[in-house]
C-alpha cells in the first residue's frame, strides 16, 4: 500500500486508523519532509551542487536546485528536485555518492529524461536474498545480445548486455559471495547464448568444474591460460582481417552467414597472475580491442590490487560488481569510491554495481548443485570433448611464460 502526497502526521493516523501497528511503525520510519528539505540544502550548499551567474558589479549569485515535492511511502522516502536551467546535470550524477553518505546507502537516484528533474529514493529496507529463477531471469534480459544477469536492486530486476557495456571485474573478500555471482552470470551466459565460446582459467583450483564439459576449456594453472590466450589473440587477428574484408568496425555488423561467435574469456582470481607478465598483456590486449571482435573478458578477485588493475585494464573493465571488500582503499581501488567497504560481512550476496553511477544490488543465490543441474543439457560427454581434442590443430607459436606464484 502507498501513502503518497500526505503529510507524516496524516499518514501515522491513516495507518492508525487502518489497526496495524506495523504498519504505522513503518509509516515513521521514513524521514519527516522538514529534514530532507533541510538535509538537501545542505548538500546543494556543502557538495557545490548549484548553477553560478554573474550578477551585479561581477558578483557571484548561486542558483540550487528547487525541491520540487518530498513524498513518504510506505518502504521510502522520495524527493524530486530541479536543477536550474543551464546547469550540467552530470555534476548531479557524479556526486551521487554524496547522497549517500547524507541519507545513508539505502538512497538512489534517477534523472528525467528532460535532463532536469531528479527523484531521489531512500529507501527504509534493503532487498532480501532470493534465488536464481531462471524464468524469471529470461524475463528480465528479454533480448540481449550478452546478457549478464546482475540481480535485484529496489527499483527492480536488473540486466545489461555486454556487448554494450564489455568486460566486467567482479570484486570481492572471502565469503561475501564473489563465486556465487561469477557461477550465476556465466550460468545464464551458457543458457541464452546460442554457440557462445566460452573458456574458464580457475587460479584457485575451486569453482570452475562447473563447467567442464560446457566451455571450450578449463584450464587451473598459468600454463593452459597462456595457450588460451595465445589463441583467443590468433583468434582475434582473424577477426580483425574479417571485419576489414566486410569493411564493418565490429562483428554484430557482419553479415549472418559469416559472424563468428561471441567468445567469453573468465578467469577467477586474476590477481594470482600479478607476476605472469605474457598473460597480462594478453589480457590487456583483450580488455582494449576484444569488444568490436566481440571478445570479452569476466575477471574476479578478492583484494583489488593496484598493481593488476593498473590504469589501463581497469578503465577498460567498464563494469564493476564490489561485493564487501575489506577496507576503503579496495574499495577504492575496485569502484573508485569506498562503499564496498560498508557492505555488512552478514550481507552475502550484496553488491555495490557499477555502470553509470554506483548502485546497491543483491544477486540471485545459486548453489553448485542447482547449478550443476541447471546446466546439465549444455554439457558435452566424455566422448565428443575427446574427439574435440584430437581435431584441435597443434600450436604454432609457443612463448615464454613466466610461471611465477603458481
Ligand atoms: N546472492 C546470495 N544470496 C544469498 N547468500 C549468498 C549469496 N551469495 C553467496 N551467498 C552465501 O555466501 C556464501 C559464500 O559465498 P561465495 O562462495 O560466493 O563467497 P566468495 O566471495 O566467493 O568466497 P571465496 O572467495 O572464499 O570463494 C555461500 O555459500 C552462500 O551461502
Amino acid at each position: 500500500m502507498i501513502v503518497s502526497g500526505v503529510t507524516l502526521a496524516a499518514a501515522a493516523k491513516l495507518a492508525g486508523a487502518g489497526g496495524s501497528g506495523g504498519a504505522a511503525w513503518l509509516v515513521w520510519r521514513g524521514m519527516p519532509e522538514q529534514v530532507v528539505r533541510r538535509k538537501l540544502m545542505h548538500l546543494f550548499r556543502f557538495g557545490n551542487l548549484f548553477y553560478k551567474i554573474n550578477g551585479y558589479k561581477g558578483r557571484e549569485l548561486r542558483e540550487y536546485p528547487r525541491i520540487k515535492r518530498v513524498t513518504q511511502y510506505f518502504d521510502r522516502t522520495e524527493a524530486a528536485f530541479v536543477v536550474p536551467l543551464g546547469m550540467d546535470p552530470e555534476l548531479i550524477n557524479k556526486n551521487e555518492w554524496l547522497f549517500r553518505q547524507m541519507f545513508g546507502p539505502g538512497a538512489e537516484l534517477t534523472c528525467s529524461e528532460d535532463a532536469k528533474t531528479f527523484v531521489m529514493q531512500v529507501y527504509s529496507t534493503s532487498v532480501a536474498p532470493f534465488e536464481y529463477d531462471c524464468e524469471q531471469i529470461d524475463q528480465c534480459i528479454g533480448k540481449l545480445h550478452l546478457p549478464i544477469y546482475v540481480g535485484r536492486s529496489r527499483s527492480g530486476d536488473m540486466a545489461y548486455d555486454m556487448v554494450e557495456h564489455p568486460h566486467l571485474l567482479i570484486a570481492g573478500e572471502t565469503g561475501s559471495g564473489k563465486s556465487v555471482a561469477v557461477r550465476s552470470v556465466l550460468t545464464t551466459l551458457i543458457r541464452t547464448v546460442k554457440g557462445l565460446e566460452l573458456y574458464c582459467a580457475d587460479m584457485k583450483r575451486s569453482e570452475f568444474h562447473l563447467f567442464r564439459g560446457i566451455a571450450q576449456e578449463v584450464v587451473i594453472d598459468a600454463v593452459g591460460l597462456h595457450s588460451i590466450v595465445l589463441k583467443l589473440r590468433r583468434e582475434m587477428k582473424q577477426r580483425g582481417d574479417l571485419l576489414d574484408r566486410h569493411e564493418v568496425a565490429h562483428v554484430n555488423d557482419l553479415p549472418e552467414w559469416d559472424r563468428p561467435s561471441y567468445i567469453v574469456l573468465a578467469v577467477d582470481e586474476v590477481a594470482l597472475l600479478k607476476k605472469e607478465k605474457s598473460i597480462m598483456e594478453g589480457i590487456e590486449e583483450i580488455s582494449t580491442i576484444g569488444r568490436a571482435l566481440g571478445v570479452f573478458l569476466i575477471l574476479s578477485m578478492q583484494r583489488p590490487d593496484a598493481d593488476v588493475l593498473d590504469g589501463k585494464l581497469k578503465n577498460n573493465l567498464t563494469v564493476r560488481m564490489a561485493f564487501r571488500l575489506p577496507d576503503e582503499i579496495n574499495s577504492r581501488i575496485a569502484i573508485d569510491s569506498g562503499e564496498a567497504a560498508a557492505i555488512k560481512q552478514s550481507e552475502k550476496g550484496r553488491m555495490v554495481f557499477k555502470l553509470d553511477g554506483c548502485k546497491y544490488v543483491q544477486g540471485p543465490r545459486l548453489d553448485l548443485k542447482e547449478a550443476y543441474e541447471i546446466l546439465a543439457p549444455y554439457r558435452r560427454t566424455e566422448a565428443v570433448m575427446q574427439q574435440e581434442q584430437a581435431a584441435e590443430p597443434p600450436q604454432q607459436e609457443v612463448e615464454y611464460v613466466e610461471v611465477g606464484l603458481l
